[in-house]
This record gives structure tokens, C-alpha cells and sequence, in this order.
């Protein structure tokens, strides 16, 4: 399931103005990349080009190459719909559909993806569920509203629903960042247990958590005021909190700036 993309020379601008330049990258299957640097350099800019979410704002466009494995995912065919079904995503809020059921939340994109039987939507939700570590905390109040849930509950609601339709590539942008220290945890477990079956990409303000949760890290930044941001450097996450090669780089992961 889980995909490698590809990105080549990407440019990203909002009207006139460029947001991220030049950025070149690698993202490897079954594995967590977390995108790290200063407020406005561009990460979740960067992210929303991922999955063509970019682009439904008014005035916003991409110059540049993305490959999802052999696909080019800004090709002139590609309906970028299906793109967001390949590459799901989960936002900062958690954001369930707030008078559906639990159910209803986690079988909403089946539906949307045409015809799938009752018997196999039960099964998909009850292993999206299992899968998001949240069956057995809802397996009894299914039919309850996805709202009446803690904040961490509803995190890995979104995340049961963003894997029910069986992406390649997992986008979280700040998924933690609205929860309480346990839940945030329990979606650190959950992020490591995805890694095996996704390709995840997190954009992070906290670095413990890139740390702790990422494979390899890239560290972004503005080349100065009102500059496009820019891919400083990508390597291990290990490689990049320990031993750097670019001295921004360093000056970010020991909070000297940022
Ligand atoms: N909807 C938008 N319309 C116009 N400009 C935008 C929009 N969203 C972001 N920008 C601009 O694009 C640049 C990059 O913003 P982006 O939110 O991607 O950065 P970020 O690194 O994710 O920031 P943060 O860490 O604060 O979330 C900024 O200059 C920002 O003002």
C-alpha cells in the first residue's frame, strides 16, 4: 500500500507570491518523515501540494514535479479527487463530521467512493477502527455522535477515516498540537504502528516529537524576510538532531532561533 513520492523542483505560490522554492526531496515508503522549521517557512504549504489541497484556494498554484511511485500526480489527467483518496490527510483540529455517528465518520469516504455493501463497510470500519487504536474505547457507542468524544478520541476517529479508504501516503499537519500530553502519546503510538502499512509525513512544531516519531527529518526555512521558504536539509532524523550539516539547521534544533 504505502508509496514513495518524489518531489522535484517545486515551487508553491499564493497569487503573486511564492511561499516555497526549489524543493527537491525523497519521501520513503513505510516510513515517518517530519517536516521541522520556523512559523511561515512554508511546511504546511509544502504539505497541502502533497495532496492537491493546495490548489482549492483561490489565486494558489504549484510550479515543479510531484511522482507518487510512477504517478505524476499533477499530470493533465489526473483528477485530483482520486489524488486525495490515494493521499489522505489529517489536520491540526480534529475535525469529525460533527453530527454523524462514529460510525458514519469512519464509513463517510466509502460511501463517497461508490458502491460497497453494508457487511463490508461494517468490517472496513471495525478494522479502521482496530487499526486507529480506538475500537475498543467505541466498539459500544457506535451509533453515538463522532463530537461526543475526547479530543484524542476524535484524532484517531479522523485518522479511522482517513484509512478507511486505503491511502498510500498518510499527511498529518500538527496532529497533536490541540491534544493533552497522554493523547498525544497515544497518537505518537499510533503514528509508529501506521508506519508499517503508510508512507507518513508530519509537519511538527514540537521537536521531541519529530524525535521521537520520525525516521528522517527535513529542516525548512526562510532565506529571509518575505523570501520563498526553502529545503535547508533532509537526512536521519538522528543524523539531523545530533549532528547537522547545515549550521541553520543546528541553530533551529537548539532553539537559538524559531
Ligand atoms: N491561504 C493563504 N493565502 C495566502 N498566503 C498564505 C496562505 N496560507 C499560507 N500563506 C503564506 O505562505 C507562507 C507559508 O505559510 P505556511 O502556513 O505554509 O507555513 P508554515 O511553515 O506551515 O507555518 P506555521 O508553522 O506557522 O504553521 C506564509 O508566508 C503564509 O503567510
Amino acid at each position: 500500500m504505502a508509496k514513495q513520492i518524489e518531489v522535484s523542483d517545486l515551487d508553491a505560490y499564493y497569487g503573486s507570491h511564492k511561499a516555497i522554492e526549489g524543493i527537491t526531496m525523497t519521501i520513503e515508503p513505510r516510513s515517518v518523515t517530519a517536516f521541522i522549521g520556523p512559523s511561515g517557512c512554508g511546511k504546511s504549504t509544502f504539505l497541502r501540494t502533497l495532496n492537491r489541497m493546495h490548489e482549492v484556494i483561490p489565486g494558489a498554484r504549484v510550479e515543479g514535479k510531484i511522482m507518487l511511485e510512477d504517478q505524476d500526480l499533477y499530470g493533465t489527467e489526473v483528477d485530483p479527487v482520486s489524488v486525495r483518496r490515494t493521499v489522505g490527510m489529517v489536520f491540526q483540529r480534529p475535525n469529525p463530521f460533527p453530527t454523524m455517528s462514529i460510525f458514519d465518520n469512519v464509513a463517510a469516504g466509502l460511501r463517497l467512493n461508490g458502491r460497497v455493501s453494508r457487511s463490508e463497510t461494517e468490517g472496513i470500519v471495525e478494522t479502521s477502527l482496530k487499526d486507529a487504536n480506538l475500537w475498543n474505547e467505541v466498539k459500544d457507542r457506535l451509533n453515538k455522535p463522532g463530537s461526543g468524544l475526547s479530543g484524542g478520541q476524535q484524532q484517531r476517529l479522523c485518522i479511522a477515516r482517513a484509512i478507511a479508504v486505503s491511502p498510500a501516503v498518510l499527511l498529518m499537519d500538527e496532529p497533536c498540537s490541540a491534544l493533552d500530553p497522554i493523547s498525544t502519546l497515544a497518537i505518537e503510538d499510533l503514528i509508529s504502528k501506521l508506519k508499517n502499512d503508510y508512507t507518513i509525513v508530519i509537519v511538527t512544531h514540537n521537536m521531541q516529537q519529530a524525535a521521537r516519531v520520525s525516521d528522517r527529518t527535513a529542516f525548512f526555512n526562510l532565506a529571509g524576510q518575505g523570501q520563498p521558504g526553502k529545503l535547508v536539509e533532509m537526512d536521519e532524523t538522528s543524523k539531523i538532531f545530533t549532528n547537522p550539516t547545515q549550521k541553520a539547521t543546528e541553530d533551529y534544533i537548539t532553539g537559538r532561533f524559531g
